[in-house]
């Protein structure tokens, strides 16, 4: 069996006949139950915008610390804007000790949202809103551009997701009315020292939403998925592909016939230096807060009963959020 991440294409499809788009879903569906994870191509988001994206990204992250302090995360709620080092410590959303993850970021989330719906009960602040660093002049723009892109993508892929799963290929679309998905872009500068025992780009894990668009700079130090048997393998990946995965929720939903699998980034070796400075763009589709995650219709029948007690989605997400920064919260103590 080959461990490297399948490639699927999806030219054309929006247009497709169903025989064709099913085609397409039994292929995410092999590779979402071996591995959780595949690489997209020919998927219509556009070239430039992605390296715009990047561009701007960079341009942000060169700042001096200060100015990108001014515009830090807020404690509570989805983060949103400036994740500096040390925020973020991925291996304790799956309990292990760990030093924090060697990365900084930018966060931010729906452009427009339906306040009614906005509040869940017992949660801070689940929607929170953008904020946005004044500098570089075009970020907001071009972050925006690309947000609506990934929503875009999102429900082609949903519909890919709903037919691969038995279902209606609208399943997904009220259960993402007023999504609370996140973009996040990722800086994984080159490293100034050794890390400590157990430190990495990011600590193992699992993504707690629905599933995950990553744009990853091919570098040293990159993204590595586990295969079943227990290995690491790299997900190497060219310039303009999308490396999908699924995130907790979409496990629970499929009762378990879909992996919401670990995979971590790993640290360059010192002698790549400069070369080792790696972006990420991670967009993590999550579903409308206030929805009850529990089994798919069609995922349980005689003899494969519902494994996962319901959960609502912002909640799981929270709860992931709090865990990651636990060593903040310690060192804060
Ligand atoms: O930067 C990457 O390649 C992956 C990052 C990641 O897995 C995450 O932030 O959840
Ligand atoms: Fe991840």
């Amino acid at each position: 069996m080959t461990e490297a991440l399948a490639e699927i294409s999806l030219a054309g499809i929006a247009a497709a006949p169903l025989a064709e788009k099913r085609a397409v879903a039994a292929r995410i569906d092999a590779e979402l139950r071996r591995l959780g994870f595949f690489v997209v191509s020919d998927h219509s988001v556009p070239s430039a915008l992605i390296d715009e994206t990047i561009a701007v990204a960079t341009a942000f992250f060169d700042l001096p610390l200060a100015e990108k302090m001014r515009i830090r995360s807020a404690a509570q709620g989805s983060p949103r804007g400036y994740l500096d080092y040390g925020l973020e410590t991925l291996a304790h959303t799956t309990g292990r000790a760990s030093p924090p993850d060697l990365k900084e970021g930018f966060g931010m989330g729906p452009l427009e949202v339906n306040t009614e719906r906005a509040v869940i009960e017992g949660l801070a602040a689940t929607y929170t809103p953008n904020v946005w660093p004044e500098r570089p002049p075009r970020f907001r723009g071009t972050v925006t551009r690309y947000y609506r892109a990934m929503e875009g993508l999102t429900q082609r892929l949903m519909e890919l997701f709903a037919i691969g799963m038995d279902l209606p290929p609208d399943y997904f679309v009220e259960r993402f009315a007023d999504h609370n998905s996140t973009l996040r872009l990722i800086h994984y500068p080159p490293p100034d020292r050794p890390p400590e025992p157990g430190q990495l780009r990011a600590g193992a894990h699992t993504d707690y939403g629905a599933l995950t668009i990553l744009l990853g700079q091919d570098r040293p130090g990159g993204l590595q998925v586990r295969t079943p048997s227990g290995e690491w393998i790299e997900a190497r990946t060219r310039p303009h592909a999308f490396v999908i995965n699924i995130g907790d929720l979409m496990m629970t939903w499929s009762n378990d016939r879909w992996l919401s699998n670990m995979h971590r980034v790993a640290n360059p070796p010192p002698e790549a230096g400069e070369a080792s400075r790696r972006l990420s763009l991670a967009y993590f589709c999550n579903p409308n807060d206030a929805l009850r995650i529990e089994c798919l219709p069609t995922c349980h029948g005689p003899g494969n009963p519902p494994r996962h007690a319901p959960i609502r989605a912002g909640e799981h997400r929270f709860r992931k959020i709090e865990m990651s920064k636990a060593a903040l919260r310690a060192a804060d103590a």
